[in-house]
């Protein structure tokens, strides 16, 4: 048996890919500079996979920015907007595709950047390639090619990691109608072709292609081309030797179309889909000498491998098709599993936890130990997975209990919506199309010290709360000198909106160390779910109380919800996700009520991920749905008819969940809008979205500042779509990554678009 890996996390052990692409942005560290701390990244990844005695090692698993726009790049889909930042003078390659990821607003030029949205059921988020009718592709960038040499100068022959066509095509977004773009397929595959000519001079020996689509439902024409696809390359190069990976879900009904492609090895997610080993052995059609890598080290969670139920299915792979048609692999690239295990101290994580862990250096080590596994390997790793569970930590009894006497109605709210709008708007008192933003303001150097140090017992307590008052009246202060209706707090005492109400349920572990990519440089430190949850004492309500103690204004209560806060943590996989959720919705549900009680009267509930966790397959969406949406209802439904509750999404589309999110009945729903100019919008519209909606009119993910006039044409298409007394106004997410001058630009800008419709609209038609 040999032994692979897909991908490794590019970001660097200490975050230093993160800090010199910022530097970079921020004009602090040089092209040079930025290339070499790529370099060191992708050296000390090699090293590490090499230690560990991976046999197969992948390259172009490297990213400055996004792995997709990496291909856009290389296939030369670069839209034409970004054509002129060739052109200025002193930009290079790099500043073309950080343009593309984030948007250019300098030399006169002030070019929008490219959509991005979520890499299937997980929290990165890719840029999406941008199509037309004609679109012609061409090799521009040759970074796979460079990254392959880089790595054999190094004395290392790796295995070049590209996203499939097909997939690549798919991820993609037609920016023009009449034509389907998968049919580029053949415009496409030329380029590919001349990257495999141009590695196969260099003595490449395998190629892993990714075609993650295969988890997902494809049609006929979409399988017609998997099957040209991989005939053409095979064609093409009768030795290179294919990998073809598929992950995050079972080959499904594409097992037939995906076995009888002439590749030479098939990656199997079995941590997501340990069923389809019999599935494909059963078949009959996997072909000889055809051989199966096993994705049996979880990549997308952090449990340890339980080595019993991993042999199980290697002996049965050996029985059937023999050790020399297998290879040991993660289920997935490592990209979405945080970096050591030993960069976390004993003070972070007790050594009796930490032993039920594996982060992705220590996932290497077992996919080695898989491929050669001894007695004593397998009893040592048993008696961790026995330890965990058997662990007191673990099980509450009073959580249990409450999850088991819960009534029928804990769901619903008290009067239908027509009924609590009326009450709200005369509790409320708000104009027409009601400003406000999604919660958190920015987090600045400065904000982010203060915590550092009170962190490090550098600050005290008392100075690092009075910092952040500070902070919160300034924000105050300022909303209500803009005008804006709908206050917020800032959010400022906060590190991420996962993490945060992580540190204080019951039943999370955090993490010092263990950061993910989320999107370009920025990261997430994801909680870890380790036993049943619980509230302990209230988490946000004194903060919320004292920023509306600052102000007439209304303030807005701001919460993460419970399917967002599974989501975007590493879940305990010894118990339905479901039952986890319900725990943590109670949680949530306690908090939304002391609010209440506290006298906030609008709660926002942030729902961002409730999109994302949709299975891939959509067979199985309805019953994910159905307990994810009661989560979440379960989560509002303690409060007075007058109490309005609000609920944010990103990175979604809406169309295929509509009636689901109507069904989550939350009394106001912000969505981001503004990168796809509204068109999100148009699920609510055609389906008559009952309750009221903030569309984002303000693209938060771009250091561009809107003009009134942009947002106002925004606004003046949502008119169109939504009545205007459902209508709010709002950025698309939360503006903790932005910097204040351009916030503070860009809201007197939103808040001047919603003056103007209101003028537009009372002025008589006519
Ligand atoms: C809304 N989004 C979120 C997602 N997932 C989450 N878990 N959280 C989200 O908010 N998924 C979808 C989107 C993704 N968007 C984002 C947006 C922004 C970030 C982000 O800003 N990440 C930060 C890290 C945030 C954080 O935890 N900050 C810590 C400080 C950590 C740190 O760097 N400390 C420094 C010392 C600081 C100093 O001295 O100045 C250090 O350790 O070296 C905090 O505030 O305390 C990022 O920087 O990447 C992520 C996803
Ligand atoms: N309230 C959060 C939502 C992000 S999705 C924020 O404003 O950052
Ligand atoms: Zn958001």
């Amino acid at each position: 048996m040999q032994t692979h890996n897909l991908g490794y996390p590019r970001i660097g052990g200490n975050r230093e890919l993160k800090k010199a692409c910022e530097g970079y942005w921020s004009g602090k560290i040089s092209l040079h500079e930025l290339q070499s701390a790529g370099e060191s990244v992708r050296r000390n990844n090699w090293e590490v996979q090499k230690e560990a005695g991976i046999d197969l090692i992948p390259s172009n698993d490297f990213s400055f920015y996004d792995q997709v726009l990496d291909l856009s790049m290389t296939v030369g889909a670069i839209p034409e907007r970004y054509h002129e930042v060739i052109l200025k003078k002193g930009n290079n390659e790099l500043d073309l595709y950080f343009a593309m990821a984030r948007g250019y607003q300098k030399d006169g030029l002030d070019i929008t950047a490219m959509e991005m949205t979520k890499w299937f059921d997980t929290n990165y988020h890719y840029i999406v390639p941008e199509f037309k009718k004609d679109q012609q592709f061409k090799l521009f960038s040759t970074k796979v090619i460079q990254e392959y040499i880089e790595a054999k100068n190094q004395g290392l022959i790796t295995k070049p990691v590209l996203i499939g066509p097909v997939s690549f095509l798919l991820l993609g977004k037609e920016k023009e109608t009449g034509f389907d773009r998968i049919d580029l397929i053949k415009n496409i595959l030329p380029v590919y072709l001349e990257v495999l000519k141009k590695l196969e001079d260099n003595h490449v020996e395998w190629v892993q292609f990714d075609e993650p689509f295969l988890a997902m439902d494809l049609n006929d024409k979409e399988k017609d081309a998997l099957v040209y696809t991989y005939g053409e390359i095979r064609k093409a190069f009768p030795d290179l030797k294919i990998l073809l990976a598929n992950y995050f879900d079972c080959f499904g009904a594409n097992l037939k179309t995906a076995l009888s492609l002439p590749v030479d090895t098939f990656h199997l997610d079995l941590v997501r889909c340990p069923s389809q080993l019999d599935d494909i052995l059963e078949s009959g059609l996997l072909k000889k000498r055809k051989s199966l890598s096993l994705g049996l080290v979880d990549g997308r969670n952090i449990w340890k491998n339980d080595y019993l139920k991993s042999q199980k299915l290697i002996e049965k792979a050996i029985n059937a098709i023999g050790s020399d048609r297998i290879f040991i692999a993660p289920s997935c690239s490592l990209l979405h599993a945080p970096i050591d295990l030993e960069l976390e101290d004993e003070k972070g994580l007790s050594a009796e936890v930490k032993d039920w862990l594996a982060f992705a250096k220590q996932k290497l080590q077992e996919v080695k130990e898989l491929g050669t596994l001894t007695e004593e390997k397998l009893a040592k790793n048993q008696a961790s997975i026995q330890s965990r569970n058997k662990s007191k930590l673990i099980h509450k009894n009073e959580v249990k209990e409450r999850i088991a006497g819960l009534p029928e109605s804990i769901d619903q709210r008290k009067s239908p919506f027509s009924i609590r709008q009326q009450k709200q708007k005369m509790a409320l008192n708000l104009p027409l199309f009601p400003t406000t933003t999604i919660g958190s303001f920015p987090q600045t150097t400065e904000v982010r010290s203060w915590r550092a140090k009170f962190k490090k017992g550098v600050l005290s307590k008392s100075q690092y709360n009075k910092n952040l008052e500070s902070e919160t009246i300034k924000a105050i202060q300022w909303q209500e000198a803009i005008g804006l209706d709908v206050l917020v707090h800032g959010e400022f005492e906060r590190n991420d909106m996962v993490e945060y109400f992580g540190e204080q349920l019951d039943g999370f572990l955090f993490t010092k160390n263990g950061w993910v990519q989320s999107y370009g440089s920025r990261c997430v430190k994801p909680p870890i779910i380790y036993g049943d949850v619980s509230r302990p004492s209230k988490m946000t309500v004194d903060w919320t109380s004292f920023a509306q103690s600052q102000t007439e204004k209304l303030v807005k209560g701001m919460l993460t919800g419970p399917v967002t806060i599974l989501q975007w943590s590493f879940v305990r996989d010894d118990q339905p996700r479901k039952d986890t959720c319900n725990q943590i919705a109670l949680a949530i549900r306690d908090e939304v009520i002391d609010l209440e009680k506290a006298g906030i009267k609008i709660i926002q509930i942030d729902e961002p991920a409730i999109r994302e966790g949709l299975p891939l397959r959509k067979s199985d969406w309805q019953s994910y749905l159905d307990w994810a949406v009661k989560a979440f209802r379960i989560s509002a439904s303690g409060v007075q008819d007058e109490t309005q509750i609000h609920t944010h999404m990103c990175y979604s589309e809406f169309n295929d969940i509509i009636e689901n999110i109507a069904a989550m009945d939350a009394d106001v729903i912000t969505i981001e809008c503004s990168r796809s100019q509204m068109e999100l919008l148009d699920a609510f519209g055609e389906f008559n979205y009952p309750n009221e909606i903030g569309p984002g009119v303000y693209d938060i993910h771009s250091p561009r500042v809107p003009a009134r006039n942009e947002m106002y044409a925004l606004l003046e298409k949502a008119v169109q779509v939504i009545p205007e007394s459902q209508l709010w106004v709002n950025p698309d997410c939360g503006l903790k990554t932005r910097g204040w001058e351009e916030t503070k630009s860009a809201l007197i800008e939103m808040v001047s678009a919603a003056k103007l419709l209101r003028e537009s609209i009372s002025e008589p038609i006519g």
